[in-house]
Parts: structure tokens; sequence; C-alpha cells
């Protein structure tokens, strides 16, 4: 997979002033970013996120997934360390795409689960690739992560990319009554390794004015 690396800025937050790396995929022209703090050369295992696109919970607040509240959280986490990675891979859907999720909602919103919908629409439960991580991390120096993640495919999928992981976090938050039946999808049929009783809820105000 070859990546070029573009241009990197500043990106002050609520949580700290990450550094914003732009990365472009030669095969498909999509832009890949990753954000740092603090240096991520040394060879301390770095506290980390790959965060797969999700325009729907990072930037409109959907609570029909755990997307945007991990999203903060592990910028949260990162910045309480001082020194981290955040790799956010536009392969929204679960790789199908922004317009084909809306579609596979739909398909959920008529009593399908996550992984039917997908499956009724022509494609796999999940399409996501990781190479792409490889050559970002090498670029950035970094040698080994500590991923916060609860799904075991996406660590797999990492270690069989070459990437090193030395420990895997959880990072279970969000649950609202929006996404529990997203959720339970997630660990009966995609593996992820959660308890649901382990989930930091989403603030009462949101399910408030939700209910
Ligand atoms: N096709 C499809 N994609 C979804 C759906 N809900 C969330 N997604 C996408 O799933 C991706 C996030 O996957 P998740 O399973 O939530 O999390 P993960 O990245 O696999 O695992 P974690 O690292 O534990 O968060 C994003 O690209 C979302 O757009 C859905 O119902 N259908
Ligand atoms: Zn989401």
């Amino acid at each position: 997979m070859t990546i070029r690396f573009i241009a990197a800025s500043q990106l002050p937050t609520p949580w700290a002033t990450f550094m914003l790396h732009g990365f472009q995929e030669e095969s498909s022209g999509k832009e890949h970013v990753v954000l740092t703090l603090g240096d991520v050369t040394t060879p301390a295992p770095v506290l980390a996120r790959v965060h797969s696109e999700c325009l729907t919970g990072d930037a409109l607040f959907s609570m029909r997934c755990d997307c945007g509240y991990q999203l903060q959280e592990a910028l949260k986490r990162i910045a309480d360390e001082g020194r981290g990675a955040l790799l956010y891979l536009r392969q929204e859907g679960r790789g199908i795409g922004l317009l084909n999720k809306i579609r596979a909602y739909a398909l959920q919103d008529d009593g399908a689960d996550t992984v039917e919908a997908n499956e009724r629409l022509g494609f796999g439960a999940d399409q996501r690739r990781y190479d792409i991580c490889v050559p970002m991390l090498a670029h950035l120096g970094i040698q080994s992560l500590r991923l916060m993640t609860n799904n075991p495919r996406k660590v797999e999928a990492l270690s069989q990319d070459g990437v090193e992981i030395h420990e895997r976090l959880p990072i279970t938050t969000g649950r609202n009554p929006f996404n529990e039946h997203y959720l339970t999808t997630k660990v009966g049929k995609l593996d992820h390794m959660m308890d649901l009783d382990d989930f930091t809820p989403a603030s009462s105000v949101d399910i408030e004015r939700d209910a």
C-alpha cells in the first residue's frame, strides 16, 4: 500500500493541541490523518487508537453507534497521558461508504441488525483493511502501540500487517438506548471484546433530550 505524506500542522482541541499529519493513498486518492501528541518516536509503546471514520457518530452526534464517544474518549486519554496517536482512517461504514451505510441504517430501521444489513446490500460484515497504517506509523517513527479498541479483528489485522501491538486497552463508552442493539450485535456477531455492563453510559442529558 503506497501512501504519501502531504503536510502537518497544529490542531488545537478541547483536550490538547495535537499535531495533525495528512497522508494520501496513491491508489485511491483517499486522504487519511494521524493526530499525535508528545514525542512518539521513542521506543516506549504509544497509547493509540485506530479510528474508522464515522461521519454520523464523529461529526453529527449520532447515538446509533459508539464511534463519536470513542473518538472523544481516545483524544482525552491521550491528552491526559501527554503522548499518543490517533489514526483516523477514511473507511466509513466499515468500508462500505457513507451512502451505503445510510442504506444499511434504513434496513436496520426495518429490523435488520448491523451485519444482516451489510449482507443484504451485498457487502461483507466488515470490509476494512488496516495495511495503510504501516507506512503512516513508519513515517511518524511509531514502533509499538497500546491500542484502545474492543475489536479483536482489528488487533489481529494490524498484527498481521506487521504493526507491533504491545497491549490492547478496552474503550467502552457511549452506551445508550439507541445503540444497545448495535453494541450487542458487535459482541455477538463481530466478536467485540466487551461486556455491556462495563460501558460508560452516554451522558443522561442526551438521553433525556432524546427520550
Ligand atoms: N456498515 C455499517 N457501518 C457501521 C454501522 N455502525 C457503525 N459503522 C461503522 O463502523 C466503523 C466503526 O466500527 P465499530 O465496530 O464501531 O468499531 P471498531 O472500529 O470496529 O472497533 P473499536 O476499535 O472497538 O471501536 C465506522 O466506520 C462506522 O461508520 C452500521 O450499522 N453499518
Ligand atoms: Zn459510528
